[in-house]
């Protein structure tokens, strides 16, 4: 069965019961609007996910997409310091995509947030060229000041929370087995599941905020270019330690070995693991984040004192 054998209405009958009701939600799918419960601020962040520019149907499930398109904003509302309460998702596509397409990514949805108790509170639906998934997700700071890009200090430490380079390996290994028929190495079904499902560090965000984080964001560019992101609107230099990062690149070390790349490009400059870099001042690390550099004076990202040469991270349009 398609889409297009379906009405808007059998399709939303289809996808709204599987969807979780989450804990801020006072209206969920069915009206105008939703209606969610906010105490004080609302925090709200939107990221798209479009067909054949961040997934393949080749590749990943309905299940998988509807994953990821919570995770990734869901890890946007953490890297605030929030705690995220609801999303909406406005969904594009084919007549010719199947309709358990539709149902998986509903269950994806879910399975990202109803452990969260994160509600999927209402959407869209249209067709279009491709598929187009797009999400806007809602979180609380709970009386808490949210955390900034701007606010990394001379002298404090840089730190990551959650895993890096895992999902480009991924990806990678996709591409080549897809492209050039390279099959991957046994045990590297952890690289291209992170590529499929990412798993950020959601609650790591609020213990950063209570830890006193200068700054913070997630790394949805690569770690060199959203590492910048932070020194720009903070007014300030990263130097990121490479001994500190050896054991994200070790163990992407065989995957990259098969496919002769540098797994410290992965880790240096793939994006979507959508792991949470801070600044801290000094001795206030919280438990969930490792020490990976040091905030300078001046301005750029270096490695050991050195600039690096080669590719930022991703960009859409241009370098
Ligand atoms: N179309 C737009 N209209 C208004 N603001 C935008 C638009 N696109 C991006 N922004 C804003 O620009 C800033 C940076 O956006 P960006 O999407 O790079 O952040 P991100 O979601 O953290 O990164 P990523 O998209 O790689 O996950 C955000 O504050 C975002 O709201
Ligand atoms: C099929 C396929 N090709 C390439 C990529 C790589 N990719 C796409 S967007 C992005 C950065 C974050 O984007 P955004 O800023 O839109 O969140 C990256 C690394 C992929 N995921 N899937
Ligand atoms: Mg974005
Ligand atoms: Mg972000
Ligand atoms: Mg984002």
């Amino acid at each position: 069965m398609l889409v297009r054998d379906l009405s808007e209405t059998d399709l939303l009958a289809s996808f709204v019961p599987l969807l979780p009701a989450g804990r801020a939600t006072r209206l969920g799918p069915g009206d105008d609007a939703a209606v969610l419960g906010v105490a004080g601020d609302l925090v709200v962040t939107t990221d798209v996910l479009v067909e054949d520019r961040h997934f393949r149907t080749a590749w990943s499930t309905g299940e998988d997409v509807g994953w990821r398109a919570a995770m990734q904003n869901l890890a946007d509302v953490a890297a605030m310091g929030a705690e995220p309460t609801g999303l909406v998702v406005a969904l594009a596509m084919p007549g010719d995509t199947p309709a358990a397409w539709v149902t998986d990514l509903a269950r994806g949805l879910a399975a990202a947030c109803a452990p969260h108790g994160v509600g999927v509170i209402g959407g869209d639906l249209s067709g279009g060229p491709a598929i187009c998934v797009a999400v806007t997700a809602f979180g609380e700071l709970d009386g808490r000041p949210p955390v900034l890009r701007s606010g990394a200090r001379v002298g404090d430490v840089v730190a990551v929370a959650g895993t890096l380079g895992r999902s480009a390996a991924g990806l990678a290994l996709l591409t080549a087995h897809e492209h050039d028929g390279v099959v991957p190495p046994p045990g590297t079904d952890l690289l291209t599941r992170t590529y499929r499902r990412p798993d950020p560090p959601l609650t790591a965000g609020v213990e950063a905020a209570h830890a006193g984080a200068t700054a913070m964001l997630d790394v949805s560019d690569g770690l060199l270019r959203d590492a910048g992101r932070i020194a720009t609107a903070s007014g300030v230099a990263l130097d990121l330690d490479v001994g500190a990062l050896a054991p994200d690149v070790e163990l992407l070390a065989e995957a990259a070995e098969s496919l002769g790349v540098d797994p410290l490009a992965w880790v240096l400059t793939g994006g979507e693991d959508h792991a949470l870099l801070a600044t801290f001042p000094p001795g206030a690390l919280p438990a969930s984040f490792r020490p990976v550099g040091r905030v300078g004076s001046g301005k750029g990202v270096t490695l050991d004192g050195e600039p690096w040469v080669g590719s930022f991270g991703w960009d859409h349009f241009g370098y």
